[in-house]
């Protein structure tokens, strides 16, 4: 497993640019990043970033898929204990929400499931009592499997956001990009086939109820600017693929865990993955549930205009559950 991601170093303006724009949008709201009015002003202000931040927003330009941006500092004692739950975390490191909330602005569109964490747009990612063996975030004995993100819903994001609030057992992230992996013609044909179905994740009980047939989708496919994937393990029935699928998926597998990096966030870092190219998981590890644990903030993002998907997905029910663009369309 490699270790090296491009990093993007914020300068010290940009940060205070963006620390003195978080300031403002907490003074007019309170300090909860879930008020009615914050993303119209959230807009605004991602509108006024200077060019240098928005120039470290740009999109992903490597065949990594991803990149951390560097730069911003966490007051350890300032944000507190780390939440016991997503559901018990409120406003905690509320400004944290909003920076993240800025930059992912200036990345697209971020996007909220009503079906998971109450509708927010920023997700507390923390260890669980009694959550440890699940494929969710909340997780942690178990190898979070490497997944694409929101994999069983045609409008999942086109980026996904893990700013990192504490890690100080220095639990890392996997990452592998289907753009560096070697396959065959055929088995890039035969995976490009719509042959199983991926369904909704434990994160989504609701839409685990959804009466509809699963559609079936392509695991890879070549899109305008090169291979693209979509593709979620331990959702996705194998077993009722021909042994042809099933063994072009399992090497496809063993590609993205020989591609795999292991990035290891500190406080601050926000790692930016392509969802379209990348699948993210988590290696295991042991929570202490004690106020100190691994704490990340998740924020999702279309990015609109992008033509990275096969057109049958704007066909796809996707389990009845519907995603909340936080900015109207301009
Ligand atoms: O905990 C992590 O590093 C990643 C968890 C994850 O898959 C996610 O937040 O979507
Ligand atoms: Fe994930």
């Amino acid at each position: 497993m490699s270790t090296a991601a491009p990093v993007r170093q914020l300068d010290p303006a940009s940060v205070a640019e963006l620390r003195r724009s978080a300031a403002r949008v907490l003074d007019a709201f309170g300090s909860s990043a879930t008020h009615p009015g914050l993303l119209a002003r959230i807009a605004r202000e991602a509108a006024a970033l200077s060019p240098a931040v928005r120039h470290q927003c740009r999109p992903v330009d490597t065949a990594h898929g991803l990149f951390v941006l560097r730069g911003l500092e966490v007051d350890d004692a300032g944000i507190g204990p780390t939440p016991a739950s997503w559901a018990v975390a409120g406003d905690a490191a509320a400004e944290w929400d909003v920076v993240l909330l800025l930059l992912a602005t200036a990345m697209g569109n971020p996007i909220a499931w009503e079906g998971q964490q109450e509708g927010r747009f920023v997700h507390n990612i923390v260890p669980t009592a009694g959550r440890e063996q699940e494929q969710t975030g909340a997780s942690s004995d178990v190898l979070l499997s490497p997944h694409t993100e929101d994999a069983f819903h045609p409008g999942r994001a086109h980026l996904l956001m893990l700013c990192c609030m504490r890690n100080p057992d220095d639990i890392a992230t996997t990452a592998a990009s289907v753009r560096e992996v070697r396959l065959t013609d055929e088995d890039m044909d035969c995976l490009s086939r719509p042959v199983l179905p991926i369904l909704p994740d434990d994160a989504y009980v609701e839409a685990q109820g959804f009466a509809g047939e699963p559609p079936k989708v392509p695991t890879v496919w070549r899109s305008e600017d090169g291979p693209t994937l979509r593709f979620d393990p331990a959702y996705t029935p194998l077993g009722e693929a021909p042994a042809a699928y099933r063994a072009a998926y399992h090497r496809l597998e063993g590609e993205l865990s020989r591609v795999s990096r292991a990035v290891s966030l500190r406080p601050g870092e926000v790692l930016v993955v392509d969802n379209d190219l990348v699948v993210h998981g988590r290696v295991p590890f042991t929570a202490r549930y004690d106020g100190t644990d691994r704490w990340l903030k998740r924020a999702s993002v279309r990015v609109p205009g992008r033509r990275s998907r096969p057109e049958a997905e704007a066909l796809e029910h996707g389990y009845g559950q519907a995603a909340l663009e936080a900015h109207a369309a301009a």
